[in-house]
């Protein structure tokens, strides 16, 4: 078979590789692939005698190890990927299957046994093209191996236990590598070598060709007069279920992979996907979808959070859901299926002891967490989600009002009480938690002896700062309201006492003298009248030399994923660098340099010139 450009075909799809294996992924991505790594968690404990060769055993496992991150991400997101693709590499003597060694002593069996003869590799590979339909998953299955054989040389034992005391052996099938200290074992290799590394890059591209290039009409006219496709093999098929050159649209049975028991004839396909159906599908909208729903799964966290179901769960669990219930005082069936969702989601771990707090929970959403972004979650839900229930009207009354709905928001939040204002500074200090160390460390500030943290909160960034810059003072300027509370935040350490909390409002008080001026996050919920007059005070008030520091969510454009431009969507596009720069050079900074801050943010640097 003629390799074609299949890898492209993958290009408009979520593809998914559920591998831990860094071979393959290496593979993979030199190959041009794009996918996303998500190790499956399918325990590899199938029982071998049950199989009748053990390259079934490999595929029946590649399988599973495909349809279980099927399974979850379509559990979790609510949407599987398009494609997922699993593999399982085994080392076969004869009939005996040798996977990864337990132990030392288990790769030295497994080495002794190799020791001068020939061996078979053999990688099953399982590409899964999965669909959602009215909520369930529908997947197909296409599933081959490749066999590579190896000879190892005559090796001494103490060759044998030099390799295996370099720690090599212990992730690999049969416990060697042939890629790197182990391919010195090696007399010969006669197949695939990239078989043996992991994946059958070759077998696997011949695979997709066949899946994704239906037969030229010719070819078929040529197929149907031999006969092999029987008419009546397709005489049932909706116009629907005539697959074109998306697999994962095809119908049940019109694309087999090759058989496990060696039958590796093609599977039978449609007339119609042959002659018209090749280009004719648009690639299946799994971005969309998944906006669409992404509001469930938020309103889920966010009432786990409410719940307090992560406390719960950190100080008792594992526990089983009717003892959730009790001691939540929820009801006991609707709290199952909050908990199972959770789960899905990836929330929660689900054993037969019971439901308990997945790494990520523990982490950020138990409330007390050095971590925790409960107070994020808690502010969203009860604030940020109502906004964007107004997201229509604003957008209908005009580009001002919504940007101001951050804006009305803010002064919702001053104007009430002060049990909202904490809830706000609540939000505020897991956020920044989260990016202080990247906005401080973005440039080298150590030219500067003061900085003043405009709208500076809870003083997390100017804890940053002055952990960072040892000469560096610090003040933070903030609302009376805000700072009257910044106290509850504060834990102890020596840079203490470098920073002070100034009350006062940006907008009228004037602000304290400093070298450096730093707004994070604040100018992203101003309209421009507000912005501008922020900008033109901080210039007033900076000395020639003196520098303006902004941290603000990156556009996407400068390789931002989606979420920053979600969180700012009532606030107004977040800038690009070039406006950054612009808008500082408007207000007299000079020297404006931009720079990307971890995930979320970019950070721009000016210098403020002599008028
Ligand atoms: C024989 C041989 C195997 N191997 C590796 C390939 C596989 O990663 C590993 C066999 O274990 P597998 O169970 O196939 O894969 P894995 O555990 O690494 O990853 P996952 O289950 O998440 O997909 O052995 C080599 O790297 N070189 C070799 O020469």
């Amino acid at each position: 078979m003629v390799l074609c450009p299949v890898i492209g075909k993958l290009q408009h799809k979520r593809v998914v590789l559920a591998s831990a294996s860094p071979r393959r992924q290496e593979i993979l991505s030199n190959a041009g692939l794009r996918f996303e790594v998500v190790p499956s968690r399918f325990k590899e404990k199938l029982h071998k005698a049950s199989f009748a060769t053990p390259y079934a055993y490999a595929v029946e496992t590649a399988k599973q190890k495909a349809l279980e991150v099927a399974g979850r991400m379509h559990q979790k997101d609510l949407r599987a990927p398009d494609v997922v693709i699993g593999a399982d590499t085994i080392v076969a003597v004869g009939a005996m299957i040798l996977e990864k060694p337990v132990d030392k002593q288990d790769a030295y069996r497994m080495l002794s046994r190799l020791n001068g003869k020939e061996h078979s590799v053999f990688t099953g590979v399982a590409i899964v093209h999965c669909c959602s339909k009215d909520g369930r998953l529908d997947t197909e299955v296409s599933e081959f191996y490749e066999e590579t054989t190896v000879k190892f040389s005559e090796l001494s034992e103490e060759l044998l236990w030099e390799y295996i005391n370099s720690g090599e052996p212990m992730d690999k099938a049969g416990g060697y590598g042939i890629q790197a200290l182990g391919g010195m074992l090696v007399e010969y290799v006669h197949g695939d070598f990239l078989n043996v590394v992991g994946f059958p890059l070759n077998h696997f591209c011949k695979e997709l060709a066949r899946l994704y290039y239906p037969p030229r009409p010719e070819d078929l006219r040529r197929v149907r007069h031999d006969s092999i496709p029987a008419v009546d093999t397709f005489e049932n098929l909706s116009d629907s279920e005539a697959g074109g050159s998306d697999p994962g649209q095809s119908a049940k049975g019109g694309r087999g992979g090759e058989q496990v028991d060696g039958d590796r004839s093609q599977a039978p396909r449609t007339l119609d996907a042959a002659l018209n159906g090749a280009e004719s599908r648009p690639p299946f909208p799994t971005g969309l979808l998944e906006l669409m729903d992404g509001f469930k799964a938020s309103k889920v966290l966010f009432t786990a959070c409410k719940l307090k179901l992560f406390d719960v769960l950190k100080d008792q669990g594992p526990l089983q859901a009717v003892d959730v219930a009790r001691k939540l005082s929820t009801c006991a069936g609707r709290t199952e299926q909050l908990l199972d969702v959770c789960a899905a989601l990836g929330l929660l771990e689900k054993t037969h002891r019971g439901y308990g707090n997945t790494e990520v929970a523990t982490l950020h959403l138990v409330s007390d967490g050095e971590h925790s972004l409960q107070g994020l979650a808690e502010y969203n839900d009860a604030h940020v989600w109502g906004v964007f229930t107004r997201l229509g009207l604003a957008v209908r009354e005009g580009a001002d009002q919504t940007r101001g709905a951050l804006g009305a928001m803010e002064e919702e939040r001053l104007s009430q009480s002060k049990e909202l204002t904490l809830q706000f500074m609540r939000a505020k200090h897991s956020l920044s938690k989260l990016t202080a160390h990247h906005v401080a460390t973005a440039f080298d500030l150590s030219r500067f002896a003061s900085a003043c943290d405009l709208g500076g909160c809870t003083g997390i960034l100017a804890r940053e700062l002055a952990q960072e810059y040892p000469r560096l003072q610090v003040t933070v300027f903030d609302l009376p309201e805000v700072t009257e509370l910044s106290g509850g935040f504060q834990r102890g350490g020596r840079q203490t006492e470098r920073i002070r909390f100034v009350p006062g409002d940006i907008f009228k008080d004037s602000l304290p003298e400093a070298d450096l001026y730093v707004l994070s996050r604040i100018l992203q919920d101003w309209p421009d009248d507000k912005l501008h007059k922020l900008l033109s005070r901080i210039s007033s008030s900076c000395k020639p030399g003196g520098g303006l520091l902004v941290a603000e969510a990156a556009a996407e454009e400068e390789g931002a994923s989606r979420s920053p431009r979600l969180r700012t969507l009532s606030a107004g596009q977040p800038r690009s660098a070039d406006e950054h720069r612009r808008l500082l050079q408007r207000h007299g900074f000079r020297d404006v340099r931009v720079a990307r801050a971890g995930d979320l943010l970019c950070v721009v640097l000016g210098t403020r010139a002599a008028p």
